[in-house]
């Protein structure tokens, strides 16, 4: 059996970074950058005011003059107003947060320390210069990093992007992946079901997953359990795949569709293109991997919690690795125990958990059972019990992963 650490190795060989694309920045929303990105302007590109209120010169507004004073106005500066015009000596001009400083201009008078006159302006104090200026290059200089590659881009991001003039920025593109789920058994939503019949579930639960970590998925309809229906929705399904997924008919039973269509030579070399093996963990023991029409296929076991559990365990951090994520794991808490849980001996156990923040516990949601998808869907957390533990009491602590 493999450990849970080999298979995911033999997984990250398989997909590599995907490429660095130029890319609207209204769709860069949880990319990575994937060089760094040099800022082409100063921020902010000229000096200007912080306030609403008049500008003067020095030797017309000292710090420690007499006041208050009146001057007249000569124009005003609002934001946006790019002609330049100095300001004239013994003068002031109205000018608003944002505008730019005239020539001259250097002392800025905030609206509340006047009587707000348009002609004329009685001035009842003055800051020294420079308060209140907001300095060209102050934030951040032009030929400078603005932001290093691997930087996730979030709404702040995308922000200082904008700001800085720039209406694409480059960034790992999404991973394509295709999901496709087997089984005979099957049926889509809407339709009545028959004895022994389910509706279908793996696809849009994985799916959903994988563009919560910003993949872009596309669904193949299901199949049912017969190898030329399955390598044909697989041929269609590869194309402009970067990573193709599948649930279902992996284990050990008869019509066991994937492993039949996939076992044997397919590899250049005569080798199995893909392996299927077991991986010492619970749920999600059996598990393969390899490619198809040149495509990194993963198949995941059938089993709706066991199909999480692996995309929670391979694929998130797969996922998020080949598009640049610095951080590929879920946030990990150690919390002790509420209740007693068994786990099986030489198996990696994740159980769904519920936290209990105000105990500071964690409690098994559920049995370990992995058709059990009503606790998974009320689980908060995954807790993960080592293969050497067998039998973990109330107050032992543990390894907990917060889901969403
Ligand atoms: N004799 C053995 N039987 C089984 C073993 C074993 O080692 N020996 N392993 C068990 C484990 S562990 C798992 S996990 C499952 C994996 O089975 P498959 O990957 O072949 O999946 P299926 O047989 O196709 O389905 C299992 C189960 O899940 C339901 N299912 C499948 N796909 C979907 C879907 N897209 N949406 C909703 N539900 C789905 C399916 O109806 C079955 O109930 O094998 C064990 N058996
Ligand atoms: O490994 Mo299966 O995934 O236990 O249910």
């Amino acid at each position: 059996m493999r450990t849970v650490a080999e298979h995911a190795s033999a997984l990250a060989a398989l997909v590599g970074p995907t490429p660095v694309v130029a890319t609207p920045l209204n769709e860069a929303l949880g990319l990575v950058l994937g060089r760094d990105l040099i800022a082409p302007v100063d921020l902010p590109p000229f000096d200007n005011s912080a306030m609403d209120g008049y500008v003067g010169r020095a030797a017309d507004l000292p710090a420690d003059g007499t006041f208050p004073l009146t001057l007249p106005v000569s124009h005003d500066i609002p934001a946006g107003r790019s002609d330049g015009r100095p300001l004239a000596a013994g003068t002031l001009a109205r000018i608003m947060t944002g505008a730019p400083l005239p020539p001259g201009g250097e002392v800025i008078v905030p609206v509340e320390r006047t009587d707000g006159g348009v002609d004329r302006v009685r001035i009842d104090g003055a800051p020294a210069p420079g308060v209140h200026v907001r300095r060209r290059g102050e934030d951040l200089t032009a030929g400078t990093v603005a932001l290093a590659a691997g930087t996730v881009m979030g709404p702040t991001q995308i922000g200082l992007a904008a700001a800085l003039g720039l209406a694409t920025v480059d960034v790992r593109r999404p991973l394509r992946v295709t999901v496709l789920s087997t089984g005979s058994e099957l049926m889509p939503p809407g339709s009545a079901l028959e004895p022994g019949q389910i509706y279908e579930s793996n696809s849009p639960m994985l799916a959903a997953a994988l563009r919560a970590v910003g993949a872009q998925v596309r669904i193949e309809h299901f199949v049912a359990d017969d190898v030329p229906a399955l390598l044909a929705a697989l041929e269609q399904a590869a194309t402009g795949a970067d990573l193709l997924l599948t649930s279902g008919g992996v284990s050990a039973g008869a019509y066991e569709v994937v492993k039949d269509a996939l076992t044997g030579p397919g590899g250049a070399d005569g080798a199995p293109a893909v392996d299927f093996v077991k991986v010492a963990m619970q749920p999600g023991m059996p598990q393969g991997a390899g490619r198809f029409a040149g495509v990194p296929l993963v198949t995941l076991p059938g089993n709706p919690v066991s199909s999480y559990v692996s995309f929670e365990v391979f694929l998130r951090p797969l996922v998020r690795a080949a598009m640049g994520h610095p951080d590929v794991m879920r946030p990990v808490l150690r919390v002790p125990l509420a209740d007693a849980i068994s786990s099986p001996a030489g198996k990696r156990q994740f159980r769904r958990g519920h936290l209990d923040t105000e105990a500071g516990t964690v409690s098994a949601w559920g049995g370990p059972g992995s058709h059990l998808l009503s606790w998974l869907a009320g689980a908060d957390s995954m807790i993960v019990v080592d293969e050497d533990a067998t039998s973990l009491q109330p107050g032992d602590e543990v390894e907990v992963w917060l889901l969403d």
